[in-house]
């Protein structure tokens, strides 16, 4: 019989059983990658129903196939300061799978990046880039690297050191980088500067997130933020509500949770804190974007600068204090783990509706376990902030097309592809017995094209 036509199924029991030995299995051969343990657990618990009705799967051993990726390269990254000094830093690419299409995912730069970092982004970004509907597979990378503080030619040296190894690994066919923590327009500027020079030729689509005057894409710095929002009001809107009118809080005051604010803002809702890695500011008649933007993006400060400008706001130092502001809807665009059991208790008390994750894996396990026991709508990273590689993917085809969409049309593609995911989680979840379940639903959509694409492809 053909491996792929294996029709017995499997009791459900058996399947809890084939999940949870290759979980031990995967903290085993993975030991102290806790993040990556974290992410395999969120996605694994939640295709036991898969498994159990599709056993082609176990037989084919996808689920053992797809926690190991494909390659982790690890390489030292020397470059000198502004005084002269020899660094080093250590510089990772995983390259997880490219069943359905060239290896893409962003590259993060921050001192806490290591080797389950990257794995725990890359293993997610499989199943985020299969639920954007476009033909692109799962990878992620980075270094130990901390921008803060560093002038624009230490970090211009930085770059160049390090795409002079990554150059040998990438192409637009091959693996396609893009910005993360750390790594923004004038990053990959830095980065296709030295990859162009090594490759000696103009290939621009071998990195996205560029500025739009070299092949960039309107709307990809909005993307991630604005997508998020766009997630968030269908599944509010099915539930008979939207963000007019809300009161929100949004952590982080980068890329995603700039346009996260943005677009709430401009569908009706009061954003009344953001934060930084210091503290947050808490503005009860609503934030001036303005400031945020000029702050962040122009001038390079903390957020504590804020109430300069606006001395009837508050801030205050640390992070964890944010959740305990009340509001309806709670968008986390900061980082991984940034709530835990006790914040998600915070925000259920302080009366949230909705949680819609613009970064990833903000939500540590316990406490999505809070928000769906209250009820609380739950819109997951995977599916949440799939609008910035949906974007990039749309920047590869311009790039490839070597045409330019207007904002209005990338902005519209996005809308669309956003709905189409929505839709995809719920009737996944609904397919496989948990309905509402978009956790079970992005996961359960992502893995089953990977899955067959791997099945068809062979071992
Ligand atoms: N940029 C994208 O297109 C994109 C796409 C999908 C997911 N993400 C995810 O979104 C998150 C944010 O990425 P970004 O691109 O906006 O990065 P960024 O570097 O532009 O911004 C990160 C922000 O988080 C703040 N921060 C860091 N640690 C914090 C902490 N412990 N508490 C509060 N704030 C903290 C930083 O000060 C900064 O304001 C990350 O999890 C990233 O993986 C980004």
């Amino acid at each position: 019989m053909h491996l792929a036509e294996q029709t017995t199924l499997i009791d459900t029991r058996e399947a809890e059983l084939h999940v949870s030995q290759l979980l031990e299995a995967v903290k085993r051969r993975n030991p102290g990658e806790f993040e990556f343990h974290q992410a395999v657990q969120e996605v694994l618990t939640s295709l036991v129903p898969v498994v159990a009705q599709k056993p082609a799967y176990a037989a084919h051993a996808v689920l053992e196939r797809l926690v190991e990726p494909d390659r982790l390269l690890s390489f030292r990254v020397p470059w000198q300061d502004d005084a002269g000094r020899i660094r080093v830093n250590r510089g990772f690419r995983v390259q997880f799978s490219n069943a359905i299409g060239p290896y893409k995912g962003g590259l993060r730069f921050h001192p806490t990046v290591n080797a389950s970092i990257v794995k725990f982004l890359g293993f997610e970004q499989i199943f985020k880039n299969t639920l954007t509907g476009q033909p692109i597979g799962g990878g992620k990378g980075g270094a130990d690297f901390d921008p803060k503080g560093k002038s624009d030619f230490e970090i211009m040296r930085f770059c160049q050191s390090f795409m002079t190894e990554l150059s040998k690994h990438i192409g637009p066919d091959t693996d396609v980088p893009a910005g993360d923590i750390g790594v923004g327009a004038r990053e990959i500027g830095y980065l296709f500067g030295q990859y162009k020079k090594l490759a000696g030729a103009y290939e621009a689509g071998v990195l996205t997130g560029k500025d739009i005057g070299y092949g960039g894409s309107l709307g990809r710095k909005e993307a991630t933020g604005y997508g998020a929002v766009y997630f968030v009001e269908e599944m509010l809107q099915h539930a008979g509500s939207g963000f007019r009118g809300s009161t929100v809080v949004v952590s982080g005051s980068g890329n995603v949770s700039i346009y996260a604010m943005e677009k709430a803002m401009q569908l009706g809702a009061k954003v009344v804190a953001c934060s930084d890695s210091g503290g947050f500011v808490y503005h009860k008649e609503g934030l001036v974007l303005e400031t945020i933007k000029r702050l962040k993006e122009v001038e390079g400060r903390r957020i504590a600068d804020y109430v300069e400008a606006h001395p009837e706001a508050l801030y205050v130092e640390g992070c964890d204090g944010i959740w305990t502001i009340p509001c309806e809807i709670a968008l986390p665009c900061a980082t991984q783990n940034e709530i835990g059991k006790t914040a998600a208790e915070a925000l259920v008390l302080g009366g949230v509706r909705a949680i819609g994750e613009g970064a990833n894996m903000p939500s540590t396990l316990e406490a999505i376990e809070v928000f769906q026991r209250s009820g609380v709508l739950f819109a997951p990273a995977k599916a949440a902030n799939a609008g910035g590689v949906s974007v990039s993917a749309l920047e590869m085809a311009q790039n490839s097309a070597r045409l330019s969409w207007t904002m209005e049309e990338v902005d519209g593609r996005l809308q669309a592809i956003m709905h189409d995911i929505y839709r995809s989680c719920t009737e996944a979840a609904e397919a496989y017995g948990t309905p509402g379940n978009l956790v079970a639903g992005a996961n359960i959509a992502g893995f089953v094209q990977v899955a067959d694409a791997m099945i068809a492809q062979g071992i």
